[in-house]
Order: structure tokens, then C-alpha cells, then sequence
């Protein structure tokens, strides 16, 4: 019989988990940047999405673990989250196929155009206000990101600031990077409990959101500037906070400040950071 009136197996189509990206799909382009992990390259996926292909060096990633993964984290959407399309496991190594912002990492945009944001209150406050309601997304689905910082969130086309990799910092084998006594830990974004403990919770993102916050107010400045990771950990411990950043108003800074109570009950959810900050945006007007 001639193919057009043979019916249609009805496992059709279900071979490919929708997760898994056909990497003849995907055309390569231009290298993005690079890191341990291995090379990001923009790509364009069934011909006209544009897309971000993390090409993970083998050996920096428990991959079946991420691979597994990715099935929950292809179910997170939001506006301002970097949406996660799929993965291509089928070769090594694999490829992390997410959506393009084609302005980069939030640190390197604040670093890059401090000339015009540096005493733009309204637009800094709108950037901290986008990441926050990523983060009360994350929140509200009992995801948790354990590495927010200004250098895991992008910039897309009219100042949309999105927040990318989360919870891949679970699946990073590199123990410098995952243990807080290693040399690539992000000991300046982490509060005590995590130090102490590595005790990761939504209220541990709230404390890194806080040095998110102070990132963006000094455009891209480093937290407790040289300072070692042992002199951080001892201030942090001893409860010494960052200053007030110069372009930052003080209703602004005391946000950031309930974000690094010692206790982690005591700090704000990010649906209560949302509505503080939404409040002062308004009154900024
Ligand atoms: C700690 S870890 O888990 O090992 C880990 C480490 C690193 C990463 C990671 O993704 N890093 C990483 C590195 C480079 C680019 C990315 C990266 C990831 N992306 C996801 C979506 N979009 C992007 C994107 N976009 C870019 C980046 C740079 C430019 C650019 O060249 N510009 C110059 C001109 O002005 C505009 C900006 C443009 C768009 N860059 C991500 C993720 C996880």
C-alpha cells in the first residue's frame, strides 16, 4: 500500500523524549565565551530560533544526573527565567540548548555601559525587579538556584534581564567549585548557613539576590572588593554586610539589608522582596 494511507504507528513521534534536541537541528555559530565547563556558541535551532549552546566539556558535569534533570527544568517558564529548549545527550559532549540573550551577562552589561545606568535609579531598580520576579518563580515551584549571581543572569533585547543556569550548580563535579572550602566557590554571594552547613534553601538565593542587588547599584563592582575568602567568611560571619553603594538610595539599601539577617527565617521571601521593591519603584516616580 502506498505510504500516504498505511496508518500512522502510534508510538510515532514518542521515540525523541521532548527534552532531547536533534543536534541535525541545530546550526552552529559564532563562539560566545567559555569557562571551565567547556565553549557557548550561538546557534539557530530548525532554522530560525535563535539559541545558546553550552558544549559541556567532558568531565565538568555529572551528565545522566543533569540529563534527568533537564526534564523538570524544561517544564520552568517564565519571563524571566532563560528558558531551557532541551538537551542533546545522544553524543559527548553534550549540548545544553537554551534560549539567545544577545546581550550578554548581566555583570558584563553593567561593567560595559556604567557611563549611562550609573545613577539611573529607575533603571537599575527595574533590572533588580526583574530578577526578582524570576526568582519568586523559582520560589514558588520549590526550585532553588544555588548560584544567583549577577554573572548568571542575561541581557536581552530592551533591558530584559533574565536569570540563567539555575539549579546547575548541583551537577558541576569540579569540588573546588561545589565545596565552600574550594577556590572557585561563590563564598561572596553565600550567607553563614551555607558557609557553616551548605545549607541551601530559597532563603540562601534571598542573601546571594541581596549581593545581586549590590552588584547592580555599583554596576559590576566585585563584593568586599580584594578582600580573601577567608576575611569574607570571617566578616560574614561576624555579621559586617556591604556598604551602602553611593548611587543607592537608603529605602533601596535597607531591602538589601533584610536580605543578609544571620537568620535565614528572617530574611523576606521573593514574593515579599517584589512587593518592597515594587513600592519603592513607585515612589520613585
Ligand atoms: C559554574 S558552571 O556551572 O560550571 C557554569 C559556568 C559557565 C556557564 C556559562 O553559561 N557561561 C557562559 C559563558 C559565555 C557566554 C554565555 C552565554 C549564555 N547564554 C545563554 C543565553 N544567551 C547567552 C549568552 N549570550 C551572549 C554572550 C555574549 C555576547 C557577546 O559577545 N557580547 C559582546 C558584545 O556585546 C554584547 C555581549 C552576546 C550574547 N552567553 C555563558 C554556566 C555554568
Amino acid at each position: 500500500a502506498s505510504p500516504c494511507d498505511r496508518p500512522v504507528p502510534a508510538t510515532a513521534g514518542l521515540s525523541h523524549d521532548k527534552w532531547e534536541i536533534d543536534p541535525a537541528e541545530l546550526m552552529l555559530l559564532e563562539e560566545l565565551g567559555s569557562g571551565q565547563f567547556g565553549v557557548v556558541r550561538r546557534g539557530k535551532w530548525r532554522g530560525s530560533i535563535d539559541t545558546a549552546v553550552k558544549m559541556m566539556k567532558e568531565g565538568t558535569m555529572s551528565e545522566d544526573d543533569f540529563i534527568e534533570e533537564a526534564k523538570v527544568m524544561t517544564k520552568l517558564q517564565h519571563q524571566n527565567l532563560v528558558q531551557l529548549y532541551g538537551v542533546c545527550s545522544k553524543h559527548r559532549p553534550i549540548y545544553i540548548v537554551t534560549e539567545y540573550m544577545k546581550h550578554g551577562s548581566l555583570l558584563n552589561y553593567l561593567r560595559r555601559h556604567e557611563a549611562t545606568l550609573d545613577g539611573n535609579i529607575g533603571l537599575l531598580l527595574d533590572m533588580c525587579i526583574q530578577v526578582c520576579k524570576g526568582m519568586a518563580y523559582l520560589e514558588r515551584q520549590n526550585y532553588i538556584h544555588r548560584d544567583l549571581a549577577a554573572r548568571n543572569c542575561l541581557v536581552g533585547s530592551e533591558n530584559v534581564v533574565k536569570v540563567a543556569d539555575f539549579g546547575l550548580a548541583r551537577y558541576v563535579l569540579d569540588d573546588q567549585y561545589t565545596s565552600s572550602g574550594g577556590t572557585k566557590f561563590p563564598i561572596k554571594w553565600a550567607p553563614p548557613e551555607v558557609l557553616n552547613y551548605t545549607r541551601f534553601s530559597s532563603k540562601s538565593d534571598v542573601w546571594a539576590y541581596g549581593v545581586l542587588m549590590w552588584e547592580v547599584f555599583t554596576c559590576g563592582k566585585m563584593p568586599y572588593g580584594r578582600l580573601k575568602n577567608t576575611e569574607v567568611v570571617d566578616r560574614v560571619q561576624r555579621g559586617v554586610i556591604l556598604e551602602r553603594p553611593k548611587a543607592c538610595h537608603k529605602e533601596i539599601y535597607e531591602v538589601m539589608r533584610k536580605c543578609w539577617c544571620h537568620c535565614p527565617e528572617d530574611r523576606p521571601s521573593f514574593r515579599a522582596l517584589k512587593e518592597q521593591l515594587s513600592v519603592v519603584s513607585q515612589g520613585l516616580l
